[in-house]
């Protein structure tokens, strides 16, 4: 690239693109909290939404522009003088204001959405820039299905709104059409034929029709832009917007193929992803790159035994650097050895080689029966039968109820535990939710307080009959513990996931006991 030091400004529009595609929709309140979530991360400005949109999304930037620093708050408007004003005056109070006009330039979007000839458009871009530049001193402008636009007429269009104070020119590829080295080849193309280019800052905001949304955004910036519009999870109309995190953190790792960075404080972006996936209630695929669960974990042993010797064979950035806690070692029916004598090891059972072959081949039987093997599983292998039928307490009943609202049930449950020596104890408790009540009550009866990290119930097969698998992770002496419970009731799986953990905090505290049954 011709400028080594090239920074890329990263222009957030989960709250403006993403709130407004289907089930991303948020209510004032969460967009104001997921705002701060934005400044913190860094992003140098987030689109907040629409004000002229509705009453809701106008007060919803209200507040983001009144309570929250350190990032450019952007509110959008068609060219259209209600649109604009409102936008002003949902800014007002914020320490960096920009008002962002936008108007389709296609000739497909001219005759037949807008029925406005070429001269029109322009017209109507002068008129928009303009009258958000009396307003503020910061004005992006966004030709709207840019890259589907006659070139020279996007130059003409982009040189008259610079001319009347345009700061930022927007690029949209707004139904991910294009490819990277077209794009890139246009954002060149810009540079060279836009008057007084160097007047403003290029930006690309690329969807994800395609897939290809990450990638022409990178050749974007590789053609000249320097600014990136993206939401996190890839959230935005259709299949979305480029991904903020895979872009992000594409120009860290390639940091020198692009020569550009930002100023993204990456251990953010899981938390800031969770949160969002909080917020909308949209999950976020497995495998999805940087932020899903997968992103960082391994299965197979040829894999395991790799990042074993030298973590760089399979993962090219440090889960630390994103905001995971470390990679993930998953132990299922793909494991080797290596991976297996690893796990155990840090579970405190040191194996001869004959016993490891033995316990190698018992755990590939049972990897053929389940989908994941946890740590209790593998303990039981090598702990034998015996230990597994005594190993802590066990749910013998259980009972759930569960309300809302005033006047309805409190959320309530009690159990009855047997323990290891025979005795049974029963305890109940109240709680905000089912869940909450139920670990309550099992706190209560054992007398073990879990700092239970996360809880999710996930189906193992398909159908209304189908098996829930619970997964609690919680801390040990600082160590995350996973703890796993399946049953056709999720209240049930939920309590054997809970108790998992309990039972092994409980025989940690008797290591040598456990040594000398490994041993026998
Ligand atoms: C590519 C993008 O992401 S663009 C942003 C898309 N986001 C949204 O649309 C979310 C918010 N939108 C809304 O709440 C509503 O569409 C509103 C309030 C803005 C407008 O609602 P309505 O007045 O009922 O108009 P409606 O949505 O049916 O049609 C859009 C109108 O805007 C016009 N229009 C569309 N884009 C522009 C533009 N950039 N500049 C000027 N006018 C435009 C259309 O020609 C149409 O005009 P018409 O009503 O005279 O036919
Ligand atoms: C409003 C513009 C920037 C947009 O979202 C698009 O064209 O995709
Ligand atoms: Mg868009």
């Amino acid at each position: 690239m011709n400028d080594p030091a090239a920074r890329v400004r990263i222009f957030d529009t989960s709250l403006r693109d993403g709130e407004q595609s289907p089930g991303c929709s948020m209510t004032a309140a969460q967009k104001l909290r997921f705002a701060h979530a934005l400044a913190e991360l860094g992003v140098d400005a987030l689109e907040a939404g629409f004000p002229a949109s509705s009453d809701a999304d106008r007060d919803a930037v209200r507040a983001i522009a009144r309570e929250v620093r350190g990032s450019t708050v952007v509110t959008l408007a068609r060219c259209h003088e209600g649109d604009i004003d409102a936008c002003a005056s949902a800014l007002e109070g914020a320490a960096h204001p920009r008002i962002h006009v936008f108007i389709s330039t296609s000739p497909l979007h001219r005759e037949h959405k807008l029925g406005l000839s070429r001269e029109q458009v322009l017209e109507r871009a002068i008129m928009g820039v303009t009258r958000a530049r009396r307003l503020v001193d910061d004005v992006e402008f966004s030709a709207e299905d840019a890259l589907r636009t006659e070139p020279e007429f996007l130059a003409e269009i982009c040189s008259a709104a610079i001319a009347a104070g345009a700061t930022t020119l927007n690029i949209p590829d707004t139904v991910g059409y294009t490819t990277p080295s077209e794009i890139r080849a246009l954002f060149e193309y810009l540079r060279a034929h836009v008057r007084d280019a160097e007047k403003a800052v290029f930006s690309a905001h690329c969807h994800n029709d395609l897939g290809l949304a990450v990638a022409n955004s990178l050749a974007a910036i590789e053609g000249g832009a320097r600014q990136v519009e993206c939401t996190i999870n890839g959230i935005g109309e259709r299949a979305g917007n480029c991904a903020l995190e895979e872009l992000v953190m594409a120009l860290r790792v390639r940091s020198h193929y692009y020569g550009a960075h930002t100023r993204i404080d990456s251990r953010r972006l899981v938390p800031t992803s969770r949160l969002l996936s909080r917020i909308t209630g949209m999950a976020v695929q497995r495998n999805k790159a940087v932020v899903g669960q997968n992103a960082f974990a391994h299965e197979s042993g040829i894999h395991q035994h790799g990042m074993l010797k030298h973590r760089g064979t399979y993962e090219i950035m440090r889960p630390e650097d994103v905001g995971w806690s470390q990679s993930q070692m998953v132990m299922g029916r793909h494991s080797g050895r290596a991976a297996l004598a690893d796990r155990l090891q840090a579970l405190g059972f040191q194996l001869e080689e004959a016993s490891l072959n033995r316990t190698f081949a018992a755990f590939k039987a049972l990897a053929e029966k389940k989908r994941e093997v946890f740590d209790a599983d593998l303990e039981a292998l090598v702990l034998g039968s015996d230990a597994v039928a005594h190993r802590g307490w066990r749910l013998s009943r259980l009972h759930v109820s569960t309300g809302a609202g005033d006047g309805d049930t409190l959320p309530t449950a009690s159990v009855q535990l047997l323990g290891a020596d025979g005795a049974t104890v029963s305890e109940a408790a109240v709680g905000d939710g089912p869940v909450h009540a139920l670990f309550a009550a099992l706190a209560r009866a054992t007398g073990i307080a879990l700092d239970v990290d996360s809880y999710q119930v996930s189906s193992v097969t398909t159908g209304d009959d189908a098996q829930g698998q619970a997964q609690v992770i919680a801390r040990v002496d600082g160590v995350e513990v996973t703890g796993s419970g399946t049953s056709t009731d999720i209240l049930e799986a939920s309590a054997h996931a809970w108790l998992d953990i309990a039972n092994r905090q409980s025989r940690a505290r008797a290591p040598a006991v456990r040594r000398q049954a490994a041993i026998a």
